[in-house]
């Protein structure tokens, strides 16, 4: 079994180039792009509309698959990967979206259930146990049963929470959040993802137009046109 440490990068991309469409419409969207992201790190990506943030973060989760450059995640490379290394390698992430995609016709317990599903050796009560000490965890004990249309928004965003992280993954990959919810619900919701990734030891990367949330990050980078411009560390960060 893989162990990581804080020094080892669970996230390593270099002189990765990503193109859409072919022949007379190919568009190259992005270009030489290179990052490492070490186990433990929480690292939000900003940048204008368009700029390639949601498809460097698609790529990373093997939700794509990349072309061009090198893209090795947990020491496996998916550049050029076959569709069963992508399956395999999107069982090491958690996904968490603006629009929390929670299935309206199941519980707050049923939806978080869903997270493991994938993990086919794990008995359906073992499944109920986890999922519901999971919403516990999210604060949400007390509406195991609920469905989505009876939650709030911020509510509706920790089940979501809920269900990336009960399956324990070494990488949660969540595109705009907070987009979703009013000022307070966000907030919480991300220093709710801030406080489990580091009790669980998980790396997030994290899209956001939301400025109100960047202090969370251990590290800002920025993306233009394509281009990762700036990597630093967050001037917020304490
Ligand atoms: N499936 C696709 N086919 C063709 N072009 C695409 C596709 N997805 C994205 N693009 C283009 O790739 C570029 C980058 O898009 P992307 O969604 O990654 O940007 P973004 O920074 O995440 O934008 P936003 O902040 O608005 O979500 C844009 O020019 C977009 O039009």
């Amino acid at each position: 079994m893989q162990t990581l440490n804080s020094l080892e990068p669970v996230i390593d991309v270099q002189n990765l180039d990503h193109y859409f469409g072919y022949g007379q419409l190919k568009k190259q969207v992005l270009f030489n792009i290179n990052i490492t992201i070490n186990a433990g790190e929480i690292v939000i990506m900003t940048g204008p509309s368009g700029s390639g943030k949601t498809t460097l973060l698609t790529l990373v989760g093997g939700l794509r698959s990349a072309q061009s450059g090198s893209l090795q995640i947990l020491g496996k490379e998916l550049c050029n990967a076959s569709a069963k290394q992508l399956t395999q390698a999107r069982r090491n992430h958690g996904y968490i979206f603006q629009a929390h995609n929670l299935h309206g016709s199941l519980t707050a317990i049923q939806n978080v259930r869903m997270g493991l599903e994938v993990h086919p050796k794990i008995s359906p009560q073992e499944m109920l146990m986890r999922s519901q000490k999971m919403l516990e965890e999210v604060g949400l004990g007390e509406r195991l049963n609920y469905y989505p249309d009876n939650l709030s928004g911020g509510q509706k965003q920790r089940v979501a929470i809920a269900r990336a992280l009960v399956s324990n993954p070494k990488i949660i990959l969540a595109d705009e959040p907070t987009a979703a919810l009013d000022k307070q619900s966000g907030r919480d919701v991300v220093e709710l993802m801030q406080k489990l990734a580091k009790e669980h030891g998980c790396t997030i990367l994290l899209v956001t137009h939301d400025n109100r949330i960047l202090d969370i990050a251990d590290r800002i980078v920025y993306m233009e046109d394509g281009h990762l411009i700036r990597d630093g560390v967050s001037v917020m960060s304490s």
